[in-house]
């Protein structure tokens, strides 16, 4: 799940990047770049945060009115620094592309970039596939008067050609800044403004909480199949009206993108007490009656607090985050997990010893950190420990852009919810009920429609079962390159359950 920025405005762009890159970090950590243009493109990217990547002395190259950058979570390739985003191609015009997302049926369009426009792809980032396809339709059209027609038939020729998940930016060189995003809108993109007295600035992000931070209006999301094409005099164009998405992907409502982003009109931080709201009945269903409601740092914490409200039991943070430490889900490796998690988190010892403990994560999926953070819940005293799951059990492999590929390393997909609870060593776990889900996401309260593929099966990018084998294929073969077996480790298989 990358993060993706675009600015076009009348001075330069790549202080404001920065800054949205850094409010984007939460959705990339295993690389960064950026790339603007003015006489030529200038590129930076490299593995590591957006703070390592870029110093004073690189942005100072980052000469140029127009740029894109990119955070990145590997979910195609590997993680070499040759796989950082952006990618460039000089024909036709100059093309730099950024994209968030996970192209499905890459082996198709690699065969038929091969076969008809002889184009060879210098690394497997999907990426390469989406820029390529796009590059050779451009290519086709009358390049010395380029229309917008032109640009956005080339786009629609893609969006037919490339399946899967792709909130997309590119910089056309000397035309202007294009977005555009997959048929079903998978992926979250927004579009905002800031008016300068030398005139106005353009920005997409993958999410709003960018433009918070720098005094840009939100204008609107992308939407699904839609493309946004900011000319060179600054002219707005639009290929499709905008609509509401009916596969918006519902993990980053639960997980992924900030609490203070709004994505098709939904707050987030809302949509997760309200997820954490909805938990009160399966709890009290279950004759569970905490002491205390706490949180997962840091994703668990609205879910709780709507859970507390719900069921009349005080809220405290009994576990406390070590700013310093990322988010551990997003790390590439089950030892590099492991370690973010014993790092990041430590009980308050005062307010959970003697207590029942109710805690509240969004998910429980590889089983990583509630098996840790029960075990250090009962070191530090508390009585008993309920692990409360404000997302259904994650039963089937995301293709659009979450690295869970592969169901052996999804806990619920290979264990019950007793088992589970034993291998976590909690005294019980409940998670959200799927029903419970779709309804409260239900396409009819007038926020479009989800993918719950990761808790149902149901795929909206129709028959996939040749892609999840592919997609499977190429994760397990990264996995073996980067892997270090460790006593925990989940990734081969899911955990043997035992007793306690
Ligand atoms: O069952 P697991 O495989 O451990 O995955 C689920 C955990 O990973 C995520 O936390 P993460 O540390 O990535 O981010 P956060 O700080 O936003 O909670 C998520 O919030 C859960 O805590
Ligand atoms: N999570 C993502 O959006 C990843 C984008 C792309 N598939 C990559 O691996 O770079
Ligand atoms: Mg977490």
């Amino acid at each position: 799940m990358c993060g993706i920025v675009g600015f076009f405005g009348p001075d330069d762009v790549a202080h404001d990047m920065v800054f949205g890159l850094t409010a984007l970090q939460h959705r990339g950590q295993d690389a960064a770049g950026m790339c603007t243009f003015d006489d030529n493109f200038h590129l930076c990217k490299g593995n590591g945060l957006v703070a390592d990547v870029f110093r004073p002395k690189q942005l100072k190259k980052l000469t140029g009115n127009i740029g894109i950058g990119h955070v990145r979570y590997t979910t195609q390739g590997s993680n070499d620094s040759a796989l950082a985003q952006p990618f460039t191609t000089s024909y036709p015009f100059g093309l730099a592309m950024v994209h968030n997302g996970n192209v499905i049926n890459f082996r198709e369009v690699a065969k038929r970039l091969h076969e008809k426009y002889h184009v060879l792809p210098k690394t497997s980032n999907d990426l390469e596939l989406i820029m390529y396809t796009f590059a050779s339709e451009l290519r086709l059209k009358n390049l010395d008067n380029l229309s917008v027609v032109d640009i956005f038939d080339a786009v629609e020729t893609t969006q037919e050609l490339v399946k899967g998940a792709y909130a997309t930016i590119t910089v056309i060189a000397g035309h202007g800044l294009l977005a555009f995003n997959d048929p079903h809108g998978i992926r979250p993109l927004v579009l905002g403004r800031r008016d300068t007295p030398e005139g106005p600035v353009f920005a997409f992000a993958s999410e709003s909480t960018c433009f918070d931070y720098l005094g840009f209006e939100f204008v609107q999301n992308v939407g699904p199949g839609q493309a946004v094409f900011i000319d060179k005099n600054f002219n707005i164009h639009f290929k499709n009206p905008y609509e509401l998405p009916k596969a918006f992907c519902v993990f980053e409502q639960i997980y992924f993108a900030r609490e203070d982003s709004t994505i098709h009109g939904r707050l987030v931080a809302r949509e997760r007490v309200r997820l954490g709201k909805l938990l009160a009945r399966k709890v009290m269903a279950a004759g569970i009656e905490p002491d205390m409601v706490i949180d997962v740092p840091s994703s668990g914490y609205f879910a709780a607090s709507g859970l507390a409200e719900a069921i009349g039991v005080p809220y405290r943070r009994g576990l406390v985050k070590n700013n310093h430490m990322g988010r551990s889900f997003i790390v590439s490796s089950q030892a590099g997990r492991e370690d973010v998690v014993k790092k990041k988190l430590n009980p308050i010892r005062e307010f959970v010893e003697g207590k029942k403990v109710a805690v509240v994560d969004d998910s429980i999926v590889r089983g990583t950190t509630s098996r840790r953070i029960v075990r250090i819940l009962r070191e530090a005293g508390a009585t008993e420990v309920y692990f409360i799951s404000s997302a259904p059990p994650i039963v089937s492999p995301c293709i659009y852009g979450i690295d869970m590929a592969m169901s052996t390393e999804l806990i619920a997909a290979n264990y019950t919810e007793e088992e589970i609870c034993r291998y976590i060593e909690a005294d019980r776990v409940v998670y959200q009920d799927l029903a419970d889900l779709q309804e409260l996401f239900a396409e009819e309260r007038g926020h479009g429609g989800n993918c719950f593929a990761c808790f149902s099966g149901q795929y909206p990018t129709g028959d996939v079962t040749k892609y999840l084998r592919h997609i499977q294929e190429e994760r397990e073969s990264h996995r073996q390159k980067q892997e270090r077996p460790t006593e925990t480790s989940v990734s081969a298989k899911a955990p043997a359950p035992t007793e306690h």
